[in-house]
């Protein structure tokens, strides 16, 4: 079988908050897209053969101690880079240009005045808007470059050396707020770097197979399986790639939904012929857990105690090397990469015990969840995987507020039925991206039945996500939250008030810990 080239693109993170979204933008035009820390290697990154770099945006100034700064040699390589915002910014100093403070910062939608309509912004008219977040500017192009865009703050709003393949612009193209940004994208992309735009579920497909297939050889895989769509597909790829060298394990961590155990068996042993081991493994983690309140020690004792499950399960199979993980790219960023802050470690990536022997198999962690889901399409997976909500791994831990007991998860699974029954009810269930329910550490006092009741509060949410990174609540309709209220302050004896989240996040994150 021979694959069909692979085009590649690098987006070299200067710790921008728009980084993921470049490359999310050049995989929607069909090239596919990873994302490096700005400390790669020039060796490294040469090896991967790219068809282009972009430099991402980012928080610091050029002009400062320890800004963060690649290799000038990355531009001897011949290969075009687009440089944005921060990235021009150091194009710009690197090459022996200029760039100090503005006396006035661009933030939102400007004016860009289009000097010259090159190969870059030829799809631009001679005044266009796009959108700028930057308190620095360049005051001089570099040697050899000419300046083909300014704004009224700007003298160099984009700048390029058509003969070193080096582009550059001051304005974000990967936000929507820059109306011709994609196609400005677009043009680096195919007119400037040669892509074909041959990127798709399919041939990522078949080369994630054969990678699996490389590395694993003839040994045995293990894949930790929790019936959620990233995992499943993992799982269904891997098995593609080495068939009955792989057992999944299914860990019962007590923080399940309602029914979730039996469900997820009974779907991969019915729908799948996959090697499935069933781990009860509720005793070990809830006794681990007795005691501690802090959310991040609470996702960094389930993160161990997953691989401890997996090792003894591997010790038990005999012989185990590779652990199977459906982590994606969010989960990766989220857990802080060399430019990313923590904002909370998933337990699959920034929880992983020091000594774990395994070698990770993560065939998704460049993919964002729609892509996941398309790929799953296109390996056949029932809709009731694919389109499953998104739970996270250390489960109603992170939606039980404080402690957790085995008193306060089976009230928070109840209510999570309830919402979940509700929002299917509705026909609500796969417009929305999450909907759940959380228990606050909090009582409050009620009356029902004539009696004064001192009950827990239970909060529910709902939201709408692209990829998880940035989320908006969900505006559902007031009879909706009625039934989900009053059913379950009707038919959960512990509980006597239930409120609905109305944040986004940012500020606020989709789980409450
Ligand atoms: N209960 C579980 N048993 C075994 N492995 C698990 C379990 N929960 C999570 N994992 C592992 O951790 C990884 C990350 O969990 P995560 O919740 O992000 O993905 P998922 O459950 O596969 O999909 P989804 O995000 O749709 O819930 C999973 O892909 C899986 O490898
Ligand atoms: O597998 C997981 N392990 C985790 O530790 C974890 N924490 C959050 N999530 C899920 O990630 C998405 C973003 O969540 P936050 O806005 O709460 O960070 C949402 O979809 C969350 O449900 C996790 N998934
Ligand atoms: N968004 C960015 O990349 C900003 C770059 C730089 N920190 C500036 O303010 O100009
Ligand atoms: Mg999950």
């Amino acid at each position: 079988m021979t694959l069909p080239e692979q085009e590649l693109v690098i987006v070299l993170d200067f710790g921008g908050q728009y980084s993921h979204l470049i490359a999310r933008r050049i995989r929607e035009l069909k090239v596919f897209c990873e994302m490096l820390p700005f400390s790669t290697p020039v060796a490294e990154i040469a090896a991967k053969k790219p068809k282009g770099i972009v430099f991402s945006g980012g928080p610091s100034s050029v002009y400062q101690d320890k800004a963060p700064a690649c290799d000038p040699a990355i531009y001897e390589t011949g290969i075009p880079i687009l440089g944005i915002c921060y990235g021009m910014q150091l194009m710009a100093q690197q090459l022996g240009g200029g760039v100090s403070r503005a006396v006035q910062r661009e933030y939102g939608k400007t004016g860009l005045n289009v000097l010259e309509r090159d190969k870059l912004l030829g799809c631009m008219e001679p005044v266009e808007q796009c959108w700028m977040s930057h308190g620095d500017r360049v005051e001089k192009a570099p040697p050899g470059f000419s300046i083909t865009a300014s704004t009224d703050h700007s003298p160099v709003a984009a700048m390029v050396c058509p003969d070193r393949r080096l582009y550059a612009v001051q304005f974000h193209p990967e936000v929507v707020h820059t109306p011709k940004g994609q196609d400005v994208l677009k043009a680096f992309l195919y007119d400037i770097c040669g892509c074909h735009g041959l990127w798709t579920m399919g041939s990522f497909l078949e080369r994630a197979v054969a990678e699996v297939k490389r590395r694993v050889g003839d040994k045995k895989v293990l894949c930790g399986l929790s019936g959620g769509v990233d995992s499943s597909v993992a799982a269904v790829l891997v098995q593609r790639a080495v068939g009955d060298q792989l057992t999944c394990v299914f860990v019962n961590q007590g923080l399940l939904r309602k029914g979730e155990a039996e469900q997820v068996q009974k779907t991969f042993r019915e729908k799948f012929k996959i090697n499935l081991v069933y781990v009860d493994a509720r005793e070990r983690f809830l006794s681990k857990l007795a005691g501690v309140t802090d959310p991040e020690r609470k996702r960094k004792i389930i993160g161990e105690e997953f691989i401890r499950v997996f090792e003894d399960e591997a010790a038990r199979l005999g012989d185990i090397d590779f652990l199977v993980q459906g982590t994606l790219y969010p989960d990766v960023v989220e857990s802080g990469t060399a430019t990313a802050a923590v904002i909370k470690s998933h337990h699959n990536v920034g929880c992983l015990p020091e000594d774990m022997k395994f070698e990770l198999v993560e065939p998704l962690r460049w993919l964002f969840k729609d892509e996941v889901r398309a790929l799953g399409e296109e390996m056949d997976l029932p809709e009731e995987v694919v389109w499953r909500q998104p739970f996270p791994g250390p489960g109603m831990a992170v939606r039980v507020l404080g402690e957790v007991t085995a008193e306060k998860v089976a009230v928070v699974q109840e209510a999570d039925a309830i919402v979940e029954e509700e929002i299917r009810k509705a026909g609500l269930y796969r417009r929305i991206w999450q909907s759940f329910a959380i228990l606050p550490d909090m009582k409050s006092v009620g009356v029902m039945g004539d009696e004064r009741t001192y009950s827990y509060t239970v909060a529910i949410r709902a939201v709408m996500s692209n990829d998880a990174m940035t989320a908006d609540w969900v505006r559902l309709p007031y009879e909706v939250l009625e039934a989900i209220s009053s059913r379950i302050v009707s038919e959960i004896k512990e509980v006597n008030r239930v409120v609905y989240d109305i944040t986004s996040k940012p500020p606020a994150t989709i789980e409450w810990e």
